[in-house]
């Protein structure tokens, strides 16, 4: 197999955040100035950087970021009241709960009390199954990165048959639909699918969202398929081993420099067009 083409995830990102410069001058000439609240519950190390990248990001391009950070007893009850306090903050256009959170607080009711306007990372009820829908002004930015890496290389979707292994609400499954309503063909596999290789090795189109380094082995992969590698895992580690995907795939995503940049650009470009739709 020839070398494959390498997705650029810098490139892509790059791309997107200039033609967000040019949108939040614009909103600056209308005294309107973008924000991003994050939240950051507990004190987990990873979670804190990947908060302080999305901050760094939203400065560099003229994007407020208001971080709130709550210790690891927080109650579900006490976030939730936070999460009132920003839906009711018009300086705040975009609201990021970071997910995981501890186990005591019930997640979904946390993500569910951020109001759909703010909801930049598609992660309320209604905002996934707008999505689901094909509808969505915000899907999650992960999924929405996936997608925005495909279109930029014009890689064929239609008709294609996708897998896509994991299934998390704000990774997995919104990106499987996403897929679905552009036409490809979705197989989703999960912890308890028997032989996940089975599936693997029929894909044209590869997602890989399970949480587990070097999960997906070269020889699974189709000779000629696409293949995207979510993963973030300690240490920079994608989910798939890349060596040996690389030596199969057509195209695939590195990691780092894949998914993840042009996963924060999705997020400040809905936390722009929330900015934009406020005026
Ligand atoms: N680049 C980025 O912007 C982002 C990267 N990530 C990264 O993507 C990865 C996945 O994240 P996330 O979706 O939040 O993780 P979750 O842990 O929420 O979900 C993991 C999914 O993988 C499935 N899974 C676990 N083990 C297996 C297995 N052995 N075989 C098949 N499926 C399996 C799980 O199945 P089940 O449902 O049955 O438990 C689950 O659906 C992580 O590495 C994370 O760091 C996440 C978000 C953003
Ligand atoms: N509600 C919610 N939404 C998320 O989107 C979300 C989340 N919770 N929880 C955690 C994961 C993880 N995540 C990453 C984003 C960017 C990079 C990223 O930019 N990575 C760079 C490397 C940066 C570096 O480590 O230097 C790269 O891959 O090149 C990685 C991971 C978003 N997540």
């Amino acid at each position: 197999m020839a070398e494959p083409m390498i997705l650029d995830g810098n490139d892509v990102s790059k791309r997107i955040k200039d033609k967000l410069a040019l949108q939040v001058a614009a909103l600056e000439q209308k005294g309107v100035r973008p924000c991003l609240a994050t939240i950051l519950v507990g004190d987990d190390p990873a979670s804190a950087t990947y908060v302080r990248m999305k901050g760094n990001a939203c400065k560099r391009l003229g994007i407020e970021s208001k971080k709130i950070e709550l210790p690891k007893e927080t109650t579900t009850k006490e976030l939730l009241a936070v999460i009132r306090e920003l839906n009711n903050d018009s300086s705040v256009h975009g609201i990021l709960l970071q997910h995981p959170v501890p186990s005591q607080i019930d997640e979904r009711a946390a993500f569910d009390e951020i109001a759909i306007e703010k909801d930049v990372d598609g992660v309320t009820t209604l905002g996934f199954a707008q999505n689901a829908f094909g509808f969505a002004h915000y899907p999650s930015c992960t999924p929405a990165a996936i997608l925005a890496i495909l279109d930029h290389y014009q890689l064929p979707i239609e008709g294609k048959h996708a897998v896509v292994v994991g299934r998390s609400p704000i990774l997995g499954k919104p990106v499987s639909q996403m897929l679905l309503n552009r036409n490809a063909t979705v197989t989703i596999c999960h912890s308890r699918t028997e032989n996940v290789s089975d599936f693997v090795e029929k894909a044209d189109i590869v997602v890989a969202a399970v949480g587990k380094p070097n999960f997906i082995q070269g020889e699974w992969i189709k000779s000629g398929a696409v293949v995207l590698d979510a993963g973030y895992n300690k240490g920079n580690i994608g989910d798939c081993e890349y060596d040996g995907c690389a030596q199969r795939a057509s195209a695939i995503t590195p990691v780092p420099g894949g998914v993840g940049p042009v996963t924060i650009s999705m997020l400040l470009k809905h936390t722009v067009e929330a900015a934009e739709r406020s005026v």
